[in-house]
């Protein structure tokens, strides 16, 4: 019996992403409702209640509207409405035991796109105690537009979007909760996201003052190999020798990850994330997420 799934909010980006990855799975029954019903309450109630599993890829607001919508349902949320909260479990599977708490979960909330290319980095540096959770650590990141969704696509499409912006400048970013909490920082991190005049892909950069931390300098080795230690036999994040150039659309398509750590060798170290945001940021996880939760192969419909 293939596994009934409703994607709340297909025809949006993230939606439209998740369906094309499952689309021709012979053990996926993908369940779809008519462009004039696909905001009607009544049918999404149908069809949440007929599903196995249900992806909502919407608003924050419209996801907790249709948590309730959604009865017993097995649900994936890709929006930062439950990303830390406690009766549900983040979907981030490269976490340390996460892939059996998601395999049982009821309530998946899938992680953020930045989050991604943080947590990854970060996690594996506070629990060596390569980075205390109380350090000051600076991030910054810039995605691809299509990270802010139908509006900001629409500008860009039509030309008037700029070559390249920073925002989020108050220290408000909505992934910080989730990176404070599943990174292992007890203090917020400094992060500045940028967004870069081109569709697709993300790098997500750690910059340390190492040499400040204690343990002192020649650090890089050693967070180099934690993180190599981390994602040994990982199916979709490695650890490669630094480029010269990054370019953050190398893995558009693909649910990688790549890190690689750069530095001065006196302390000075530079740890950056590659990533497709609309992949391993957002559809690619969820359906790695859909794939421990029915028991599929973990790499099912990837690459
Ligand atoms: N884009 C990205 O890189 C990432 C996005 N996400 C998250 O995924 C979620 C979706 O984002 P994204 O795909 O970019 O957004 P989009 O704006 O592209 O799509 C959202 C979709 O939801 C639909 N929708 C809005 N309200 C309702 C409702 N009440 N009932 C049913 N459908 C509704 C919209 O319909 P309409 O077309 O009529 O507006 C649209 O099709 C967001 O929470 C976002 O934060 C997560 C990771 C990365
Ligand atoms: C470029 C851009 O605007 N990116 C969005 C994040 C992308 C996204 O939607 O993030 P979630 O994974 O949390 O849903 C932002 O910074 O708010």
């Amino acid at each position: 019996m293939p596994t009934s799934v409703f994607i709340d909010g297909e025809a949006g980006t993230t939606g439209l992403q998740i369906r094309d990855r499952l689309a021709n799975r012979e053990d996926i029954r993908l369940i779809s409702l008519d462009a004039d019903r696909r905001k009607d309450t009544d049918a999404r109630r149908t069809a949440f209640r007929e599903a196995d599993v249900a992806i909502l890829c919407l608003p924050d607001d419209a996801a907790r509207q249709a948590v309730t919508l959604a009865g017993d349902t097995r649900i994936i949320d890709a929006s930062t409405a439950h990303r830390v909260a406690a009766d549900w479990v983040y979907g981030m599977p490269e976490l340390p035991g996460q892939r059996e708490r998601i395999a049982a979960a009821t309530r998946v909330a899938n992680v953020g796109c930045f989050a991604t290319g943080a947590i990854a980095i970060l996690r594996p540096l506070t629990d060596a105690g390569l980075v205390p959770s109380d350090a000051g650590v600076v991030l910054t990141g810039v995605s691809g537009y299509t990270g802010g969704g139908k509006s900001l696509i629409a500008e860009y499409e039509a030309g008037t979007g700029p070559a390249h912006y920073l925002y989020a400048h108050g220290q408000t970013h909505k992934h910080l909760p989730e990176i404070m909490e599943f990174g292992g920082m007890s203090r917020k991190p400094a992060f500045q996201p940028a967004v870069g005049g081109y569709a697709q892909g993300m790098a997500v950069q750690l910059h340390l003052h190492a040499d400040l931390l204690p343990g002192g300098v020649g650090r890089h080795a050693r967070i180099e190999a934690a993180l190599r230690e981390a994602y040994a036999g990982d199916p979709f994040v490695g650890v490669e020798t630094a480029q010269a150039r990054i370019d953050p659309q190398a893995l558009n398509g693909t649910n990688r990850m790549v890190l690689s750590v750069q530095g001065d060798g006196e302390g000075r170290v530079t740890v950056v994330a590659v990533l497709d945001n609309l992949g391993k940021g957002a559809s690619g996880t969820a359906v790695q997420n859909l794939n421990l939760m029915i028991g599929a192969k973990e790499t099912e419909g990837l690459t």
